[in-house]
């Protein structure tokens, strides 16, 4: 099975298990009384919720101290399957309430294997392997909106490693990502790689620097592969390359 992950933002994922939460650091305040109205037709069945969020509050502190509340009780349940819209006036709460019920890394990692008609037992299994080969294991109840692009992109890389994806096909994934970031995804697929034995990567990059991690590189110009070989033959290839294109300039 090959799976394939690309650079820039990761793909949000819902989760495929219910779960209701509230931002991290949040301050949850007493809900006031309740001015929620929820309208259903009497003829639909009841389906099972994929976002749920229960009682949600959030408070804020502002820069001169003061508790400001931002969500207020907030209770809400879309089914699966369904599009729901969240609607309202700015500012009363709509992106703040989209960050706090999103998913945890747990569940982002385990939507994929939804399809796989796994024991719960064997789904937690795998996400925990899979989140601890890249190193997010401790961050399994963490919401995803709340990492940084590097961690975000360990956790798509543990998603894929839970299926048991042989192939990983990885166009610029640290493209965007400052320098501490790049090593943390570097290093997660390097260790994903050799701590399976079975899984192979490909990783398409412009960092050279990159290839100090690699076992292998592949280098191509016009449409053609001109050479390919192990890390250290390729790595005086470039460095060569470099030279005669620099030696065309006088400084
Ligand atoms: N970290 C924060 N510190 C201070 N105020 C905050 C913070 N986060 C949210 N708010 C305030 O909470 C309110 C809700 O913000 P939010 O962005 O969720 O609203 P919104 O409904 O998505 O608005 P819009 O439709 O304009 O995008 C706003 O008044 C915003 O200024």
């Amino acid at each position: 099975m090959a799976h394939s992950l690309a650079g820039g933002a990761c793909p949000l994922r819902c989760s495929p298990f219910p779960s209701s939460s509230t931002a991290p650091g949040a301050t949850l305040a007493a809900p006031p009384r309740p001015r929620r109205r929820v309208l259903a037709s009497a003829s639909s069945p009841p389906a099972a919720p994929a976002i749920e969020g229960r009682g949600v509050g959030l408070s804020v502190m502002t820069r001169r101290g003061r508790v400001l509340p931002v969500l207020k009780g907030c209770s809400l349940s879309v089914p699966q399957g369904q599009l729901w819209m969240l609607l309202g006036p700015n500012g009363c709460g709509k992106s703040t309430l989209l960050k706090v019920v999103m998913p945890t890394v747990e569940s982002d990692v385990a939507f994929g294997l939804g399809k796989l008609n796994l024991s719960l037992d064997e789904v937690r299994s795998r996400v925990s392997k899979s989140l601890d080969a890249v190193g997010m294991l401790s961050y399994s109840q963490r919401p995803i909106q709340t990492l940084s692009g590097g961690q975000k992109q360990r956790v798509a890389i543990a998603g894929a490693l839970a299926e048991a994806s042989k192939v990983l096909l990885l166009d610029e994934l640290t493209t965007f990502l400052d320098e501490h970031d790049q090593m943390g995804v570097i290093k997660a697929i390097k260790n994903a790689v050799a701590a399976d034995g079975e899984v192979a990567a490909l990783w398409v990059t412009h960092r050279l620097e990159e290839l100090t991690y690699a076992d292998g590189a592949i280098y191509m110009e016009d449409g053609e592969i001109i050479v390919q070989g192990d890390a250290s033959t390729m790595s005086r290839f470039i460095k060569k390359k470099q030279a005669r294109y620099f030696g065309h300039f006088e400084f």
